[in-house]
């Protein structure tokens, strides 16, 4: 069990009302507008968002790296800088660099001692699947194996929150497989996790919850089935003599239609009714699918949305 997961009853994180504002030549960008998230203790949270969704900025003012323009930012109860002083979180950051000149070992062992109750670095090594390149300076390292070493930095204060931007890129299929086992073992230990990717499979493979930001806003919050259900559930394909025909959008349990080639693309709110309704309507129906939406299907629909309302 991670050391500090049962010293206090407060939440893992608490992001209140953050705004974050940067005073550009164009003026001023707001890019984190109004964000509260609460993150309960042992949750899996994936903070998914298009480029400059404000994902990084959100993350940089909960690790005390940069200030809120106003907000607060509470982890365990106290303020950034006092959780990290004390070992309670571990960070993986996009641009992480690593110190030229030593060696893997020498680095994870140099963070291990700024620590009050470090992990053995023999096991953040093995954690991070590094053991075996322990001796290798860092500079010699391919961009996945410095990723494994900004994981083995990451956890070597044993922390109970770990908070990750984008940590498997530049990992191959392998790596990236190696970390989320790895990840598992520290969640079923209760270790909180916030990571921000653009690895939709990872978030709907790996996440408790998803929270969708756009535009410094969140846009959706909830299990990776709720956020699918958001985008309308399920889609049936089926081939028809008349794709075109209008007549498929207003069919009960369909809340739009399209055509795709030779086939109908019925978006449905309920996918029972909306089948019946095409048998009866259009009895030819022929290579009848049904499929669920996707996590990307209802990321990108979330996100769509968003455009044409802020547009409209
Ligand atoms: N230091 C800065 N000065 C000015 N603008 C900034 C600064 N840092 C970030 N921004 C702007 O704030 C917005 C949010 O950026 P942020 O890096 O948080 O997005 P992101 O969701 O992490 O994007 P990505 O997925 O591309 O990493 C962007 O428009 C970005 O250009």
């Amino acid at each position: 069990m991670p050391k500090h997961s049962a010293t206090s009853d407060h939440p893992a994180v608490e992001l209140t009302e953050l705004h974050k504002d940067f005073h550009t030549r164009d003026g001023v960008l707001s890019a984190v507008n109004d964000l509260s998230l609460t993150v309960p203790r042992g949750q899996t949270v994936a903070l998914l968002g298009p480029n400059g969704a404000g994902k990084s900025t959100t993350i940089d003012m909960l690790l005390g790296m940069t200030t809120p323009t106003s907000g607060t930012v509470r982890i365990e109860g106290e303020p950034p800088r006092a959780a990290i002083r004390r070992g309670g979180v571990g960070a993986m950051l996009q641009d992480g660099a690593l110190i030229d000149g030593l060696t893997v070992r020498e680095i994870v062992d140099m963070t291990a001692c700024l620590y009050p109750n470090p992990r053995p670095v023999d096991e953040a090594l093995e954690l991070a699947g590094m053991s075996h390149l322990a001796k290798q300076r860092t500079t010699k390292l391919s961009g996945g194996e410095s990723q494994r070493v900004r994981f083995a930095v990451a956890v070597v204060s044993n922390p109970s929150l770990l908070v990750l931007d984008e940590p498997t890129v530049a990992m191959d299929v392998q790596g990236r497989e190696d970390f989320w086992d790895t990840m598992a073992d520290l969640q079923g230990g209760g270790v909180t996790v916030l990571f921000a990717s653009h690895y939709l499979d990872e978030a709907d493979a790996h996440a408790d919850r998803v929270v969708v930001v756009s535009k410094g806003r969140i846009l959706a919050d909830g299990t990776p089935q709720e956020i699918k259900a958001l985008a309308g559930g399920r889609r049936i394909w089926a081939r028809v003599d008349d794709p075109d025909d209008p007549r498929f959008a207003q069919l009960d349990g369909v809340s739009s239609a399209s055509r795709l080639d030779d086939q109908v693309l019925l978006q449905c709110s309920d996918s029972d009714t909306a089948i019946r309704a095409l048998l009866q309507h259009a009895p030819e129906a022929r290579s009848i699918e049904i499929k669920p939406v996707g996590l990307e299907e209802a990321f990108v629909a979330i996100t769509n949305a968003d455009v044409e309302e802020v547009s409209a």
